[in-house]
């Protein structure tokens, strides 16, 4: 039985993971922009058109020439002929001259010769066709010129890059109907353990319902992963060998529990049953998750997840999450410290393993932020439900101590 003397640091981890995976390697697929979000790029994007079209007013009034209104103020407005009207969405043939001024609604065409527009606010009409101006505007101001949003031929978008809801929008403005992304990754989860029922049965006597496919499936979900909830096999290594090659179309797979060292825990041996290279980490410097495995097999990378529920979500949120996004090719890192926060007591922690525990935060008069950590054996899920982030201790520390301002990664 293997033992867990050799623990690999991350930064080993990801060395071996790094030099055996085949990183953003997916096939492409074109798809409307509609069903983009979310989606990594496979194609630089170049504005086809100039954004705006045509340049348009920001605000309801007047289009002048802004030499016009230079000087005006309430004590001395100046004076200007109102030569017609702009209407939304038709085209203006109108043009102003020194003197004149055109009515305008916001984003309306801003007529030829004018170059600036004064707000309803600053204007009164004083006669049917004259207004007065009590506030000057400087050249461009309350305009957005033809092209000034996105230029014709502006790079929008990177390949690699994740397409968000703002992305969207550009993307419905510039009229780029179809996208060219890349497929999603196809993540199988396996959770094993002869203990385990599905969430919709009952659980015998002691028997537990299956967490970690969910926590697991969902998390991979958020980041773009396509999953396939293959099931729970029992601790049998016939049937979980055969579940993985069943498997092997996918270009992940995760198995759940049996990861550890006890005599139902067959997860390296049934690895290493399927071919070169097999296993190529067992065991990492984190708490939780120290039992986390790494393998390939056929060319697939497969992680073995510690069984207990939040061992499984946090090697789920540090690793498992970026080697997926590797796998997509996403360069921007997703692990992000989010908020700065004062822990409210000291903690302890075991040196040579980094640490993550999950914290409340709890917000101050002064808008500043408290991290409550969240204590509880890692065999709990609500230690992260109460949560509302985690913390990182690193391998060097010994702990942290009270009113230290730690990072909390939200999630
Ligand atoms: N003698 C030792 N015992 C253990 C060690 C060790 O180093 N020496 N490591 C402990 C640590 S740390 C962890 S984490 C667990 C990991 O164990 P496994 O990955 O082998 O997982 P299992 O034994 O299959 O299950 C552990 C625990 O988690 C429950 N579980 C499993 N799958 C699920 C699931 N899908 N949903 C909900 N709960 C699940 C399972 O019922 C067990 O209670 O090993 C320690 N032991
Ligand atoms: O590694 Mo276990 O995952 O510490 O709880």
């Amino acid at each position: 039985m293997s033992e867990f003397l050799d623990l690999n640091t991350p930064e080993m981890f990801w060395e071996i993971v790094d030099k055996s995976l085949n990183k953003g390697s997916l096939p492409s697929e074109t798809i409307n922009f509609k069903e983009s979000n979310g989606r990594i790029l496979a194609e630089d994007l170049f504005s086809p058109i100039d954004l705006p079209p045509f340049s348009r007013s920001t605000v309801d009034g007047f289009a002048v020439k802004a030499e016009d209104t230079f000087g005006a103020s309430e004590s001395m407005p100046i004076y200007l002929n109102v030569k017609g009207e702009v209407f939304m969405g038709q085209e203006t043939k109108v043009r102003v001259e020194v003197g004149e001024a055109v009515k305008i609604p916001t984003g309306g065409m801003l007529p030829e010769g004018s170059n600036a527009v004064v707000m309803v606010e600053y204007v009164d009409y004083v006669g049917e066709k004259m207004i007065e101006i009590n506030r000057s505007v400087g050249v461009g101001e309350n305009v957005v010129y033809k092209g000034e949003d996105i230029p014709k031929g502006k790079v929008l978008l990177n390949k690699y890059h994740k397409i968000r809801p703002q992305d969207v929008g550009a993307l419905a403005g510039l009229g780029i109907t179809d996208v060219e992304v890349y497929k999603k990754p196809k993540v199988a989860v396996i959770a094993t353990g002869d203990e385990l029922v599905s969430p919709e049965s009952v659980p015998g006597v002691s028997e537990i319902r299956d967490i970690n496919s969910y926590t697991i499936g969902t998390t991979l979900e958020e980041v773009g992963a396509e999953i396939r909830y293959v099931g729970i096999i029992p601790d049998k290594f016939d049937f979980l060998r055969e579940n993985i090659k069943n498997n092997l179309d996918c270009d992940l797979i995760l198995i759940s529990g049996g990861s550890s060292v006890g005599v139902k825990d067959m997860t390296v041996e049934v690895l290493n049953s399927l071919g070169e290279p097999g296993v190529l980490s067992q065991g990492i410097t984190i708490k939780p998750g120290k039992p986390t495995i790494f393998a390939v097999v056929e060319g697939k990378p497969i992680l073995g997840l510690p069984g207990h529920p939040s061992s499984s979500f946090i090697i789920t949120q540090v690793i498992v999450k970026p080697l997926v996004e590797k796998i997509m090719g996403i360069k921007e890192k997703s692990i992000k410290c989010n908020i700065k926060a004062k822990l409210s007591r000291n903690l302890d922690s075991d040196k040579g393993r980094e640490e993550y525990i999950p914290v409340r935060l709890i917000e101050t008069a002064e808008k500043n932020h408290i991290a409550e950590p969240i204590v509880g054996e890692s065999a709990m899920i609500s230690k992260f439900v109460y949560a509302d982030g985690y913390i990182k201790i690193d391998a060097n520390k010994e702990g942290l101590n009270k009113e230290e301002t730690v990072d909390v990664y939200l999630y």
